[in-house]
């Protein structure tokens, strides 16, 4: 016997309970002989059956009635006339898991059991068969039995079938459900007594993955199921892509609880299974598709996959209405089942890491797999440059080049090969090996090449590995090693980005799918910078395929335009930072400027990066890059300034901390009249503050100070680098990525070591100064029970609701919930209460129900490495503020020119200091004055608008944590 271990989702024991003794012996023999168990322990009353990690207890409970009722249900079960389906008629079903269904299969046959087989006896995948008992007993050979709870399709639900439910239930039989984490779940929103919306009670949503998985894709079904049962519907799921539309039935198609998607998101890959399904390309499996959807009842769909899944969705939709038809003519539906699926209610989230989608600036999965290439790049450097090698790193990403495109920026490559920018066969040797050359001739020990797999020249003859490895052995005569990195980049779980970006994107594709109606075109759910859009699905299906078009078409400036802006910015400044040191630059000696760069403020990830592409950027251009060392106060007492050349520079990019010293010392603390000197003697054309609040607070200063200092009469620009994220002007700061991923894994550390204790929560305290956005932010990438943040402060209501909260779980749980707690505090969130007074009031509050320890992560919110968003982001700051510089280089020089006349208070002139930030969908520069004066909270040292105050309430809707209204 084969039935293997260990169970699916791991918990391996149950109990089960006989009301008469005949049974109670029948019930032993049976699963003896089904399971191949040894009977451990016997008496009269109860026996242990085991194989090790599988243990059935029977216990005899005599009770006539009891028993009488039992076996009615049994015959009810068997009774062929009223449904031929026991999953309809029974509540639930105990699943085992194996590796060889068709032994499975010959033994229920060799011991004459009723069978059921789906979804069908000649190619099984699910068995079932009915105990002595009356209970439902299944062998799945499935990947994913997430979930026992069986999908009854609507039809089937007739009252009679709900009274046998709850007869079921009620009876004194009770199990542990095998393949569920959690058992006997209502999908009741938890902290909700009722649905919150009960006209969409009807409603079945369901959500499947496809095509290859991408990190983040747990995070997207964990939102979509939990929002849809928040608004009050049923959530199901597809499982293993096109590939469980087509089959169908409940073992592809699903209904699952709140308690199935618990821990998701801390979880890589996809859980409800994904596949390249060829069946669904053909119409004939999309019929069979749209047959089993509407057997399942379910009403919308949201697709979780790439631009080969969407087109598929997009596809799907626009033929609904002839597959539905020819259901109805061949039978297959009924008319009223016609009536009612008129419509396909489809929604698309983008995910997958090749980020190959038009319209959405980032598909989920994308910056988890860029921070997979970038660890390995990083390493790579590290034996590249103690054997001064060079290495041919192969990345994913199909026909897109945007993974190879992004890791360059990241690590600084050398060269890059995508397919939106083709070299011309024979040529791009000579180009390749002149600027490697040039990087050596500087003293750079390693080179780093980066090729994208889908690579390609103008005759799309693809370019491969080994022919750049042979050029720079044959040529170079370099020692020259190729890294494949493989499915590595799809591996691991996703980084914060990832989980939230798929969070935030299924509760919107909740709402839309809820919304729509037959008139509104089916959604793609997207992001432009920093704003989860809609976009309609046939749109951005119609734009992704015009790039390959554009390729195959050779028409390749065409193809790059097709690419949404944000690559096309990428790839101009990668071309234009590579192109440093080689001697020509762009611009005319008369526009060549002197234009220098300060950190200000506590460190963070991407300060580094920020300096690097800001130097090399200038290098390019033919500017000439300052650095003052060790903030104004460095400035001011050891005149700390130095030009940046680029052998001094190199590996920056990817370094943390602050290479060129960094403290919280404004420009009026450190003598406001000495930085204006030191300015006027370097003759600075043009300034970049990289900081956070204290670099605002400086900007504003010299901005003002212009009135008396003429040498700050040039333009000015701060990229706001914090993890706090507290600059007024933008909605992201550098380092808060690099921040937020620090704290995530330190959560998902301690989540694992409360899972383990069991009973325990942990309370995490959280830096960030008055800004709650780092513990909000990390709250819904590691699914936290509860954040704290001085914006609220902790009422002693909401404490006592949440410590209640915690209570209620931790008995629901019964000490099988494998799932740590966590609870997020900021340090500033209370002046009564530290963490770890915190941790001691829940503790005894709890009375001994469940514990709570403190975990302080300190400054380890710094973070090591910068994470390649802060890195690609700070050079694509970098870049425009120093072409900000540049082109306002004209209003300063005049008004310079005025001298005595000059007016600080005119408009043209003080927007020449702004704040460069991200708002909404764009990248903008706010005059610092009107950032200053109007959206600044000066004494919370904060923005007036709290632009991330909704994050809050979909992490808390997603933990069921119901908010107290303090008035
Ligand atoms: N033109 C199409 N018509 C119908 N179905 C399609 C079409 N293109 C793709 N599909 C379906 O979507 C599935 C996944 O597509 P594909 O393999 O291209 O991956 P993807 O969704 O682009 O994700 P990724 O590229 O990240 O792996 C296919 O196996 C197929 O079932
Ligand atoms: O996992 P598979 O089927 O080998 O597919 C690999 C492909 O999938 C992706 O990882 C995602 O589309 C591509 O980058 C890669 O070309
Ligand atoms: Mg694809």
């Amino acid at each position: 016997m084969t039935v293997t271990v260990p169970f699916v989702n791991g918990t391996s024991y149950s109990t089960l309970t006989a009301f008469s003794k005949d049974s109670f012996q029948e019930a032993v023999k049976f699963y003896k002989n089904l399971l191949a168990l040894d009977q451990r322990t016997a008496d009269d009353t109860s026996a242990l059956l085991s194989n090790g990690p599988i243990s059935i207890k029977l216990t005899l409970k005599e009770d006539a009635a009891l028993h009488a009722d039992a076996m009615k249900a049994r015959s009810h079960l068997l009774d062929p006339s009223i449904s031929d389906d026991w999953r309809a008629k029974a509540p639930t079903s105990l699943v085992f898991n194996t590796m060889d269904i068709t032994e499975v299969m010959n033994r229920f046959r060799a011991l004459i059991l009723p069978i059921q087989a789906f979804p069908n006896d000649i190619n099984p995948l699910l068995l079932y068969t009915v105990d002595p008992l009356g209970n439902v007993i299944g062998v799945t050979a499935t990947k994913n039995a997430i979930s026992t709870k069986p999908c009854v399709p609507a039809s089937l639900l007739a009252e009679e079938q709900q009274k046998m439910k709850h007869e079921l239930a009620s009876k004194a039989v009770s199990y542990t459900d095998l393949s569920s984490q959690f058992t006997k779940t209502t999908n009741a929103y938890p902290s909700l007594p009722t649905k919150t919306n009960a006209s969409k009670a009807d409603k079945a949503i369901a959500v499947m993955t496809s095509g290859g998985d991408a990190q983040g894709m747990n995070s997207n079904v964990r939102a979509i199921v939990r929002s849809a049962i928040f608004k009050g519907c049923r959530a199901f799921v597809v499982m293993e892509g096109y590939e469980g539309l087509v089959r169908g039935g409940p073992e592809y198609i699903k209904e699952v609880c709140w308690e199935d998607v618990r821990g998701w998101s801390t979880e890589g890959g996809t859980n409800i299974g994904t596949a390249r399904c060829l069946e669904f390309r053909q119409r004939e499996g999309r019929l069979l598709g749209a047959q089993h959807l509407i057997e399942a009842g379910v009403d919308a769909l949201i697709v979780c996959g790439g631009d080969g899944s969407l087109t598929g969705a997009d596809l799907f939709r626009s033929e609904w209405p002839s597959l539905i038809d020819e259901l109805l003519k061949t039978n297959r539906i009924s008319q009223e089942q016609y009536t009612r699926y008129q419509h396909l209610n489809i929604c698309g989230t983008v995910g997958s890491i090749d980020n190959d989608m038009s319209t959405t600036d980032a598909t989920i999965g994308a910056y988890s797999a860029l921070d997979r290439i970038c660890t390995a790049v990083d390493y790579v450097e590290a034996t590249a440059n103690s054997h001064s090698r060079a290495f041919v790193v192969e990345v994913m990403g199909r026909n897109c080049g945007w993974l190879a495109l992004l890791a360059g920026i990241a690590t600084s490559a050398d060269y890059i090969f995508i397919p939106e920018n083709p070299p011309v066969p024979g040529k791009w040797q000579d180009g390749m090996c002149e600027i490697i050359s040039q990087h050596r001739s500087h003293g750079k020990r390693t080179s780093i090449i980066i090729i994208a797999e889908g690579a390609i020249d103008t005759e799309l003859n693809p370019i491969k590995p080994e022919d750049v490895h042979k050029v720079l052995c044959d040529r170079l005569k370099l020692d020259t090693r190729i890294t494949t990195l493989g499915h590595v980049q799809r591996g691991g779980t996703a980084v914060a980005y990832d989980r939230i970006l798929a969070t935030l994107q299924g509760v919107e594709a909740v709402n839309a799918v809820l919304e729509s109606t037959a008139d509104t075109p089916s959604p793609l759910i997207a992001i432009n910078e920093n704003k989860i859009t809609r976009k309609p699905l046939i749109d951005s299906v119609a734009l992704t395929k015009s790039v390959a078009d554009a390729i195959q078409a050779k028409d390749f400036e065409k193809a790059m335009s097709l690419r949404d802006t944000e690559f096309i910015e990428h790839f101009d400044n990668y071309m234009a930072i590579n192109n440093a040191d080689n001697g020509i630059p762009k611009l005319p000696a008369d526009k060549r400027l002197k234009i220098a760069i300060v950190n200000v403020g506590a460190p963070a990830g991407g300060i580094n990066s920020a300096v690097y592409s800001m130097a090399t950027y200038c290098m390019s251009q033919g500017h000439k890059p300052y650095a003052i060392y060790n903030g104004f106060s460095g400035l001011v007492r050891h005149e700390s300034v130095r030009s940046l050349e680029w052998k001094d520079i190199i590996g920056w990019q990817s370094r943390g901390g602050s290479e060129i010293g960094t403290n919280r010392v404004t420009p009026e603390e450190a003598d406001i009249g000495m930085v204006a000197y030191y300015f006027q003697k370097y003759q600075f054309d043009g300034l970049i503050i990289v900081g956070g609040f204290e670099a605002f607070v400086s900007l504003n200063q010299l901005e003002r100070g212009r009135d008396c200092y003429s040498a700050f009469r040039i333009p000015m620009v701060l990229i706001p680098a914090t993890l706090s994220n507290n600059v007024p002007g933008t909605e992201y700061s550098l380092g808060s990525d690099t921040a937020l991923n620090a704290l995530m894994q330190y959560c998902d550390v301690v989540k694992q070591s409360a899972a383990s204790t069991r009973g325990r929560v942990f309370v995490v305290d959280v830096q960030g100064g008055n800004s709650g956005y780092l513990a909000t932010t990390a709250a819904l990438a590691v699914g936290a029970q509860a954040s704290y943040v001085p914006e609220e402060g902790i009422s002693l209501p909401q404490l006592s609701q949440d410590i209640k909260m915690l209570g209620e779980s931790f008995k629901e749980a019964k000490g099988r919930g494998r799932f740590g707690k966590i609870i997020l505090k900021s340090t500033n969130a209370s002046k009564a209460l530290s963490a770890k007074q915190l941790a001691d009031v829940i503790s005894a509050e709890a009375d001994g129900a469940f514990d709570a320890k403190v975990a302080i992560p300190g400054h380890v919110q710094q973070g090591g490495l910068p994470s390649p968003i802060d890195r690609t982001r700070a050079t694509r700051l970098a870049v425009r503020a120093v072409s900000f510089i540049e082109s306002r280089q004209d209003v300063m020089k005049a008004s310079r020119a005025a001298d005595e006349e000059f007016d600080v208070d005119d408009k043209d002139v003080f927007e020449t200091a702004a704040v460069l930030g991200v708002k909404g969908s764009h990248v903008v520069f706010t005059p610092i004055r009107q950032v200053y004066d109007n959206e600044t909270d000066t004494d919370k040292r904060m923005p007036k608008i709290i632009h991330w105050q909704k994050t809050r309430d979909i992490a808390d809707h997603l933990v069921g944590r119901k908010k107290v209204n303090v008035k």
